[in-house]
C-alpha cells in the first residue's frame, strides 16, 4: 500500500537510491590473509627467538609489532566491505517535485581573522544559489566571532544575492561560490553573457573591496552603521567572549518583497550569534551547532538539515536534490539520519604536499565503513535530519515526515521572531537539559562531529556515505606544516578522547552497531597511540645499529621472509590504492611521508595530551585553522615547497630523529666498507634499511 503513494500516481517500485559493492574484494581477502599470515609470523619469530643479549630492546620490538599488527586488523575493517551509492535525481523530481521538503542550511564561522567575511559570505551565496526552490531554503550564519564585521559582510551578501542568484540560475554557471567563480580563468571572448558577466563581477568586486576594507580597519563606518538597525547590536562593550545573543534575519523569505531582482523569492537568511559570557563554557562548534538548531527550529523548522564550515563552498549546485534521494527513498529513506560527503579541498596542488587530499581515506575507506552501516559523521558537508540530529530514537514513525511538509506560516513580525529566538541562543538555556548529551552534538571533545555521529548511530539509524563524481563541496586545506600538523593534533586527540570515554565503540556501540563499524570507528580514534610503536621502531633499531645490537632476523634466514613480505606487500598495495584513487606517484611518496610525521608528532602530542586530560589536567581546546596566507607562503605552497609556518616542538622530534638516522645509517655504511663479516652485514641490512628509509622521509628537516 504504502508504495503507492508516490505524488503522481507512479508506482514507487524503483528506488531512488542504489548501494553497489566492489568487484575484486574476494581476491582482496585472500590478499589480507596472506599479510595476516606474515604478521603473526613475525610475532611467533620474535617469541621464539629471543636473544641474550638486547633482549630489553627485543621484546620492546615485538610489542611495538604487535600493536602494529592489532592495528592492522583494525584497518580490514575499511576495506572489507567497501561500497558506492547512486541517488537518481530525476526518478526524485520526476515523484516529489512539489512536494519537496524544506532544508535549512547553517554556516559555522568562529574568527573574522582567520576566517575572512568575504570568504563566509561566498560560501553563504553558493548555498543560497543551490536549484533548490529558493522559497524552501533557509540559510543560517553561525558567528562564534561575534563580530560586526562578519554581520555587516552578510548584510552586503544578502544585498549581493538579488543580483546573484538570477545570474547563477540563468547562465546555469558554476561553481556558485562568488570567489571560485571569479577566480577561474574565464574566456570573455567565448562568454555568451560578456555583458552580464561583467556587470556582475564589478558588483562583486565593490562588494569585496568594501569588506575587506572594513576588515582592515577593524570596524564600521557610521554611514554604514545606518543602514541596518542591527549594528545597534554592537555597542562598545561587545567583545567576542562577552555579548548577549544576537538574532538578524537579514532576508524574510515569508516577506512577499523578499524577491530578487527578476522577482523571484529569495531564501530566509539569517546572522546569529549566540551569547558569549566569561566563566561559561561554550563548547566550540558543537555549542554553536546546537544554538543554531534551536533557533531555527523558531524560524523555519526544516526537516533536513545541511551543516557546512564556512570555508567550505557548495561546488554542485544539485546536491540537495542528490541527498534528498537517500531521505526520501520510500523503502529504505526513512531509517537514514544523515548523508555524508567527502571533505574535499579546492587547494590541493598536484603532488598534495602535506597529504590533505585523503584521497584514499575519502574513496576507499570512509566507504568501507559504510559498507557496515557505520559512516562517520565529518562536521562539514553533512545533511542530517532534524530529528535524529536532536536526539530521537530510530522509529518507523519518521516515515512520512519528509513527504508531508507544510509550510509553517509565522504570523509574527520579524523582530517578534528575533526576539523569541534569542533565549534560545542564551548561556544559561541549557541548563539542566539534555542538550550536549543526549540532545543535539555531543560536547566535551574536539571531534564533536565522529562522537555526535556514533551516538546517532546507537539510536538506531543508518546513515549514508556519498562519494560524487562531481565534488559537491570544496574547502581550504592548511598550506604550512606547522598548521596541518596542528589540525592533525587536534583531530587524532579528539578521536583518542573518544575512545577512552563511555563513546569507546567497542563498549558505546557494542550490540547497537555493526562489529565492522565499531572497527572502523577504532582506525582513526586509534590514530594518537600508533605514534608510541611508531616512535620505538625510529628509534630502537638505530640505536641497536650504533652499537652493534641487531634486532632482525638475518636476511639468508628463513624468518626474513614475513618481514619482507609483509613490508613489501603492504607497500606495493598501498602504493597501487593509491595511484587508482587519483593520486600521482610523488603524491603518494608524500603521503608516505606525512604519516611517517604525523606518527611521531601529531599524534604523539595528541597521546600525551589525551593521557594529561584523561588525569583531569587540563580541559579541551579547539585551536581554528587560519584560512588565509600571505602570498608568498601561497606561491611556496604552490610550488610545492614545504613551509615549517611557525618554529614547534614538533619539529625538534622529527629533527632528532632524523639526525639520529642519519648517524646510524652513517656508521653502518662505515661497517660494511671497512669489512666486517657477511653475518655481521646480514645481520644488519634491516636495521640499515629502516634508518636508511627515514633518512629519506624525514631529510627536509637536515637540508
Ligand atoms: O569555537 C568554534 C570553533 C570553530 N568553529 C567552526 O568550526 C569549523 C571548523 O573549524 P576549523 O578550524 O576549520 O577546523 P577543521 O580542522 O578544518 O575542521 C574539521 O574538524 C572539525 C573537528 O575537529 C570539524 O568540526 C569540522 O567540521 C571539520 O571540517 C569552522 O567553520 C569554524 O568556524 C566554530 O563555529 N566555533
Ligand atoms: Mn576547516
Amino acid at each position: 500500500m504504502f508504495m503507492k503513494m508516490s505524488a503522481n500516481g507512479e508506482e514507487a517500485a524503483v528506488p531512488l537510491f542504489e548501494t553497489k559493492g566492489t568487484k575484486g574484494n574476494a581476491a582482496y581477502k585472500v590478499f589480507s590473509l596472506t599479510i595476516f599470515l606474515g604478521i603473526v609470523s613475525i610475532w611467533v619469530y620474535r617469541l621464539i627467538c629471543i636473544p641474550r643479549t638486547g633482549r630489553y630492546a627485543w621484546i620492546g620490538m615485538f610489542v611495538a609489532e604487535l600493536m602494529f599488527g592489532m592495528y592492522w586488523i583494525i584497518t580490514q575493517s575499511v576495506r572489507w566491505n567497501v561500497v558506492f551509492r547512486h541517488p537518481f535525481k530525476h526518478r526524485l523530481s520526476s515523484r516529489y517535485e512539489d512536494k519537496l521538503p524544506t532544508v535549512d542550511i547553517f554556516v559555522c564561522t568562529a574568527d573574522p581573522i582567520l576566517e575572512p567575511p568575504s570568504m563566509v559570505i561566498s560560501t553563504v551565496l553558493s548555498v543560497m544559489s543551490y536549484n533548490y526552490p529558493p522559497e524552501k531554503l533557509s540559510v543560517y550564519l553561525s558567528d562564534d566571532g561575534g563580530s560586526e564585521l562578519t554581520f555587516y559582510a552578510l548584510l552586503e551578501a544578502s544585498n549581493f544575492s538579488k543580483y546573484w542568484i538570477p545570474f547563477c540560475k540563468k547562465f546555469k554557471v558554476e561553481p556558485r561560490s562568488p570567489q571560485a567563480y571569479f577566480a577561474q580563468n574565464i574566456d570573455m571572448n567565448h562568454l555568451k553573457f560578456a555583458h552580464e558577466f561583467s556587470n556582475i563581477k564589478k558588483l562583486y568586486e565593490d562588494m569585496k573591496s568594501r569588506i575587506d576594507s572594513a576588515v582592515e580597519k577593524g570596524c564600521i563606518s557610521n554611514e554604514i552603521k545606518g543602514q541596518h538597525r542591527g549594528f545597534s547590536e554592537w555597542n562598545s562593550k561587545v567583545t567576542k567572549k562577552d555579548h548577549q545573543s544576537i538574532v538578524q534575519i537579514l532576508i524574510d523569505g515569508w516577506n512577499p518583497n523578499a524577491v530578487d531582482i527578476e522577482g523571484n523569492k529569495l531564501p530566509t537568511l539569517v546572522y546569529l550569534s549566540r551569547e558569549k559570557r566569561p566563566g561559561w563554557a561554550h563548547n566550540f562548534k558543537a555549542g554553536s551547532m546546537n544554538a543554531l538548531i534551536r533557533v531555527s527550529s523558531q524560524i523555519s523548522n526544516a526537516p533536513i538539515i545541511l551543516n557546512l564550515d564556512c570555508d567550505m563552498y557548495a561546488n554542485d549546485p544539485d546536491t540537495i536534490r542528490d541527498a534528498l534521494c537517500f531521505f526520501m527513498d520510500e523503502k529504505k529513506g526513512h531509517q537514514i539520519s544523515y548523508v555524508q560527503y567527502p571533505q574535499r579541498f579546492s587547494n590541493i596542488t598536484k603532488n598534495d604536499i602535506y597529504s590533505n587530499g585523503f584521497c584514499v581515506i575519502l574513496k576507499i575507506e570512509l566507504a568501507g565503513i559504510d559498507g557496515f552501516g557505520g559512516t562517520l559523521y565529518g562536521g562539514t558537508g553533512c545533511f542530517h535530519r532534524r530529528v535524529s540530529l536532536c536526539g530521537n530514537k530510530y522509529s518507523k514513525d519518521h516515515r512520512f515526515e519528509l513527504h508531508n511538509v507544510e509550510s509553517n506560516k509565522k504570523d509574527e513580525t520579524v523582530q517578534e521572531l528575533e526576539g523569541a529566538c534569542k533565549p534560545l541562543a542564551n548561556c544559561d538555556y541549557e541548563n539542566d537539559t539534555q542538550w550536549g548529551k543526549e540532545m543535539g552534538l555531543v560536547y566535551g571533545c574536539p571531534v564533536e562531529d565522529v562522537v555526535t555521529g556514533l551516538t546517532i548511530q546507537c539510536r538506531g539509524w543508518k546513515p549514508v556515505y556519498h562519494n560524487p563524481t562531481k565534488d559537491a563541496f570544496l574547502g581550504i586545506a592548511p598550506t604550512t606544516l606547522d598548521i596541518a600538523l596542528i589540525q592533525f593534533k587536534r583531530w587524532s586527540e579528539g578521536m583518542f578522547q573518544i575512545f577512552f570515554s563511555k563513546y569507546c565503540p567497542f563498549i558505546y556501540g557494542h550490540g547497537k552497531i555493526n562489529l565492522g563499524a565499531q572497527m572502523g570507528y577504532c582506525v582513526y580514534l586509534l590514530w594518537a597511540p600508533v605514534s608510541l610503536p611508531t616512535l620505538y621502531y625510529v628509534v630502537i633499531p638505530a640505536l641497536g645499529l650504533l652499537h652493534g645490537v641487531p634486532l632482525f632476523p638475518e636476511v639468508s634466514s628463513l624468518w626474513f621472509l614475513p618481514f619482507v613480505y609483509v613490508f613489501a606487500a603492504k607497500t606495493i598495495y598501498s602504493l597501487i590504492e593509491d595511484l587508482n584513487c587519483g593520486d600521482t606517484l610523488k603524491g603518494w611518496w608524500n603521503l608516505q611521508r606525512m604519516w611517517a610525521i604525523r606518527r611521531i608528532t601529531s599524534f604523539l602530542f595528541a597521546f600525551i595530551d589525551t593521557i594529561i586530560w584523561k588525569l583531569g589536567f587540563f580541559p579541551t581546546s579547539f585551536s581554528v585553522t587560519a584560512k588565509v596566507v600571505d602570498d608568498d607562503v601561497l606561491k611556496r605552497y604552490q610550488q610545492e615547497i614545504m613551509e615549517f609556518g611557525t618554529s614547534s616542538n614538533m619539529f625538534t622530534i622529527i629533527a632528532t630523529i632524523a639526525v639520529l638516522n642519519l648517524f646510524s645509517f652513517g656508521w653502518g655504511f662505515k661497517n660494511v666498507v671497512f669489512g666486517t663479516t657477511t653475518r655481521e652485514l646480514e645481520q644488519f641490512i634491516p636495521q640499515m634499511t629502516i634508518s636508511g628509509l627515514l633518512v629519506d622521509k624525514y631529510n627536509f628537516v637536515l637540508i
